[in-house]
């Protein structure tokens, strides 16, 4: 049976691929998320599709920009009716506080659930070595845990990090906030371009409340076999 915690990626680019994977998964999987490729790609209709599936939406589109820029953003994307969202934590307090509120006001407005807002940290395809190269002076983990009390006290529901960060952000922000981790590889599965990853299991005992996992299923040879060896592995955390 389907597990909230999974969020499977989408990541292919047309309508019709995602609904093909989405049948073939059933009743497995409950969360999808909608990323760059395949919103850019076949737009609204993929989510509009999911949610007449019955299904939980994550629309990661990583809103980066100014304050009036993300929140008017943030309000279309509320309109689409979706679950949660991601913007990132780099864009700075008032960017975040302006999201949270446009979130907030629109969803007040139409009367729908308010979609939960994410602000991604440190992708987890960085290393030490590529956040030296950016600029970093800090370590990763130190960097995370910053963006993520920036997140909350400006209103911001959870943060994207790498399951390594996953227990200190829970440590600081309480058994409420949202953690979402990428970056999650069962051990049957290869590494990709991802660098700072564990397995499923780990990573929701190190805290996270949601798991993101694309190619270990999506591109496995039998991928309602890959999500029901997931969802076994996770069965007892
Ligand atoms: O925001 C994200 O979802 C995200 C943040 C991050 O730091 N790392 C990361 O991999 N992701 C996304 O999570 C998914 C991971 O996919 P797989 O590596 O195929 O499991 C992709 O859709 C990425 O866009």
């Amino acid at each position: 049976m389907a597990d909230d915690r999974i969020i499977t990626a989408l990541d292919v680019h047309s309508l019709e691929d995602m609904k093909r994977l989405v049948e073939t998964l059933g009743d497995r999987i409950s969360f999808y998320k909608v990323g760059m490729e395949l919103f850019y790609s076949a737009g609204p209709d993929t989510v509009r599709y999911l949610k007449e599936q019955g299904k939980h939406v994550f629309l990661d589109l990583k809103l980066h920009d100014i304050p009036n820029t993300v929140a008017q953003s943030v309000r279309a994307l509320t309109r689409l009716g979706v679950d949660l969202m991601t913007l990132h934590g780099m864009g700075g307090r008032s960017m975040m506080e302006a999201a949270a509120a446009a979130a907030r006001e629109e969803s007040a407005r139409l009367q729908i659930a308010r979609p939960r807002l994410l602000a991604v940290t440190i992708l987890t395809s960085i290393d030490e070595t590529a956040w030296r190269e950016v600029g970093g002076a800090c370590s990763i983990a130190e960097e995370v845990k910053k963006l993520a009390a920036l997140a909350k006290e400006s209103g911001i529901d959870g943060t994207v990090s790498s399951p390594y960060e996953a227990r200190e952000i829970r440590e600081m922000n309480g058994p409420d906030f949202l953690i979402v981790t990428p970056g999650i590889r069962p051990s049957f599965a290869v590494a990709d371009d991802q660098k700072r990853f564990t397995t499923p299991s780990q990573a929701l005992h190190d805290g996270a409340s949601h798991l993101v996992i694309g190619r270990p299923i999506t591109k496995a040879a039998d991928p309602a076999c890959a999500a029901d060896k997931i969802l076994e592995e996770i069965q007892e955390v």
